[in-house]
């Protein structure tokens, strides 16, 4: 009988199924991670993220061996470059697993390279996001309940994100995102696909802030709750749609809470906080054990 002690967590209740693994000695298949993300025959998550030193997997080849390197997986067992609420999750249980102190910040790794992750205090962490870029080429989004398909803005914010402006909440609320939306043209790897509404900017203590409502259907998962990755890229996409003296600070609305995205310096800082909620042991399949 193989069994696998993991830690269940969430931000902004995308969530996630946690493993401590320093020596890789656990190893991570597609199976696995669609056994473990199966909300009725598994545990129930949106992706799997395996805490483990960059020296022991082949994706943290261009890292210091002792690095700790943030393992990522989707619920249907592929990878992916980053996740946002993913970081601050991994963050979270790497202090309570590795006695990690965040306090000064530390980085990590992950497919999309070096990511800084800040302990806030309060659960609550921050996640130097690297550098973006929103492509020129706008491509055409359709999905169910939105009438007619709609122009998209492409951000690559270290994984693949089309952002489509929506015009109102009630839109919003319409979609129908058990049905991935279609991205014309077709992006070879796949794509993050976020709707997004602008609800307006205010001055808060002298600074601009802006906040926008969002849903978000994520490559190799489906609809999720939050997507911090995503949150960034409407932070620019909607900023970028501003113009000029739009604000560097967007309060991000999701289904399941909200983040703060702050641009600085060509990069992007997002807010947030993280939970750990559930401890155990769970039994593989024979056929994946
Ligand atoms: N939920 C994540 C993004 C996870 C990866 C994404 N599904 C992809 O395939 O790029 C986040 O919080 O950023």
């Amino acid at each position: 009988m193989t069994t696998l002690r993991f830690t269940k967590g969430h931000g902004t209740e995308n969530d996630f199924v946690l493993l401590f693994d320093e020596g890789g000695q656990t190893p991570v298949t597609p199976d696995r991670v669609r056994f473990l993300c199966d909300r009725r025959a598994g545990l129930g998550a949106d992706g799997v993220i395996r805490a483990v030193r960059a020296g022991a997997l082949d994706a943290g080849a261009g890292f210091a061996p002792d690095t700790w390197f943030m393992d990522y997986w989707n619920a249907d067992g592929t990878t992916s470059e980053m996740c946002g609420n993913g970081v601050r999750v991994f963050a979270r249980f790497l202090e309570r697993e590795a006695g990690v102190d965040l306090a000064q910040g530390l980085a990590i790794g992950t497919r999309a390279g070096e990511r800084t992750v800040t302990s806030l205090g309060g659960g609550r962490y921050s996640v130097g996001m690297g550098a973006w870029s929103l492509d020129d080429e706008v491509a055409v989004v359709s999905a169910a309940g939105l009438t007619p398909p709609r122009p998209a803005q492409p951000v690559d914010v270290g994984n693949p994100h089309h952002v489509v402006a929506l015009a109102s909440e009630a839109e919003l609320a319409d979609l129908d995102l058990h049905r991935a939306p279609e991205v014309s043209p077709r992006p070879p790897e796949g794509s993050n696909v976020e709707f997004a509404v602008a609800l307006g900017h205010d001055e808060v203590d002298g600074e601009l802030r802006g906040r926008v409502r969002m849903r978000v259907h994520e490559r190799g998962v489906g609809e999720t709750r939050s997507c911090g990755t995503g949150a960034c890229a409407v932070a620019l996409a909607v900023r970028s749609w501003a113009g000029p003296g739009a604000p560097d600070v967007w309060d991000i609305e999701v289904p399941g809470g909200e983040v703060t995205v702050r641009v600085e310096d060509g990069r992007t800082v997002l807010e947030g906080p993280a939970e750990l909620i559930a401890d155990g042991d769970v039994v593989l399949p024979a056929a994946i054990a």
